[in-house]
């Protein structure tokens, strides 16, 4: 057990390592049950554009997620860290990195005790890379699988790189989520240790038997010795290797989970609880019954999935490609076109403006249809915009309707009603999107007719603690 050092209660470490930003939560067991102590967010600004590459690719540059990392575990209270015993990590599921196993980081002195940065290590394919055509995809050998092979999912990513890129995947030995990749990197792991809900995300990954479809992909030459041991979620990967930021050698780190599982663990506690989190992405869910069992076969046209959470169980959810990151681009394009106006306006500045300005909007007629990223089941249908009148042009309009879409979008794929079939009773709501837009809270509320909760904007990092806690 890590002699959890300094005077006081023991603590737990979650970690979030998000698409737009890395959350860290120091929760600590009192006699009223767990509390939040600290936390803290950092955005990665990891988004990387390789050099001429095709627009559909999103990668992400891990030296400055690490950096993130790093900043925001300076941040958090020397003798708070001195007491963590158990470490729980999350993030952006999907993703692949790759490494080389022993070469994957370094580490040296920072001024809050030791501290890797990342080292041969490849960028990021994040959940929201669109190099793998529909054409691309069903070239592909039929995975043994309840989830449907998608862009941006681990597995397909590296049979695109064996298709056009071979020789960059003989550079490394190691692969995993970037939550994996920083578990291996601080219990020392040779072989990335990965759970079964990160596994099933990168897909060819058998739920019932939580087994790699090895067969089906060595026949079709795929580096199999990339992919990483499969594990429990909620079991141990391993112990720190070395004192990190403060935390002992010898502290507990959990095999890495999703980060959506996490944000769901944060806050669900009833059976008729539906959660939605709106992050980068955007997820609608409820809880399976127990021993509920995916079919065999995914319904690729089905905008709803079944995720593995804890215990053996399932979550169903609506998991859209459309969330917080539409709202960045609708930034993104407001900050753009005032430059290309003469202005010069922070992003940062851009938001609490837009918001506002919806808020003293309280109703707008324009129709936003907001996907465009397309969704998983619809690739092809991008977003539009209809019932625009003249007088539904202001900055309120547009950012009302926006928000207003980005939730009926979530309740076209899975609708209200069937949430009342279901016997929902209330709405948790969780991600930083969310909790940072009061707009988009108040269109939550007008289109579910359930009390809605809303967690804080640390959820998924919570969630992680919250699993090592219950796991000691
Ligand atoms: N200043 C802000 N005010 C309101 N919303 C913001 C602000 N900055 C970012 N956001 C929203 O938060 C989203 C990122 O949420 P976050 O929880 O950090 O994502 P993730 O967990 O995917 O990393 C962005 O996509 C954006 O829509
Ligand atoms: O795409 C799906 C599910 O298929 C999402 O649940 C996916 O896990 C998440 O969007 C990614 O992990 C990114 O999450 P976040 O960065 O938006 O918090």
């Amino acid at each position: 057990m890590a002699a959890a050092g300094g005077s006081g209660p023991s603590c737990v470490l979650g970690i979030d390592l998000g698409t737009t930003s890395v959350k860290a939560a120091l929760v600590t067991g009192t006699e009223r049950g767990l509390a939040l102590a600290q936390s803290c967010c950092r955005e990665t600004q990891a988004h990387s554009e390789s050099p001429g590459a095709a627009p559909q690719r999103m990668e992400q540059d891990v030296q400055k997620i690490i950096k993130a990392l790093n900043e925001c575990l300076a941040a958090l209270p020397q003798q708070q860290l001195q007491r963590v015993t158990h470490v729980g990590i999350s993030g952006q599921m999907h993703g692949v990195v790759f490494w080389k196993s022993d070469k994957g980081c370094k580490w040296s002195e920072s001024g809050t005790g030791p501290a890797f940065e990342a080292e041969q290590v490849s960028p990021l394919v994040t959940w929201q890379d669109g190099r793998c055509s529909p054409t691309f995809l069903t070239s592909l050998p039929l995975p043994q699988s309840h989830v449907s092979l998608a862009t941006g999912f681990g597995c397909a990513t590296v049979f695109w790189y064996l298709k056009n890129s071979p020789d960059f995947l003989k550079a490394y030995d190691a692969a995993g989520t970037i939550q994996d990749y920083v578990v291996a990197m601080l219990c020392d792991l040779k072989k990335p240790l990965m759970s079964v809900q990160n596994a099933a995300s990168w897909g060819y990954f058998n739920c019932r038997n939580k087994s790699w479809n090895t067969d089906i992909l060595k026949k079709s030459s795929f580096p199999v010795h990339l992919l990483p041991e499969v594990g429990d979620p909620g079991s141990i990967a391993g112990r720190t290797a070395r004192a990190w930021h403060g935390i002992p050698k010898g502290a507990k780190v959990g095999i890495a989970l999703g980060d959506f599982q996490c944000s769901v663990y944060s806050c669900l506690t009833e059976r008729t609880d539906a959660v939605l989190n709106i992050s980068t992405s955007a997820q609608l869910t409820i809880s399976m019954p127990l021993g509920f069992q995916p079919p065999e076969a995914p319904d690729p046209s089905s905008a709803v999935t079944y995720f593995p959470y804890f215990n053996g169980d399932y979550l169903a959810v609506a998991a859209s490609l459309n969330g917080g990151n539409v709202l960045a681009t609708f930034v993104g394009m407001v900050a753009q076109w005032a430059q290309e106006l003469g202005f010069q306006v922070q992003e940062s500045a851009i938001y609490p403006r837009i918001i506002q300005a919806a808020l003293a909007q309280k109703h707008s007629k324009l129709s936003v249809h907001p996907t465009l990223f397309g969704e998983r089941h619809l690739p092809e249908l991008l977003a539009s915009v209809s019932d625009i009148g003249a007088s539904e042009l202001s900055l309120g309009h547009v950012t009302r309707a926006l928000c207003r879409g980005l939730v009926e979008n979530l309740c076209s794929m899975l609708a209200v009603q069937q949430l009342e079939e279901m016997g929902v009773r209330r709405i948790l709501g969780s991600g930083s999107a969310l909790a940072r837009n009061e707009v988009l809270r108040q269109e939550v509320e007008r289109i579910f007719p359930f009390p809605v909760v809303y967690g804080k904007d640390v959820d998924a990092a919570v969630g992680a603690a919250m699993v090592m806690f219950h796991s000691k």
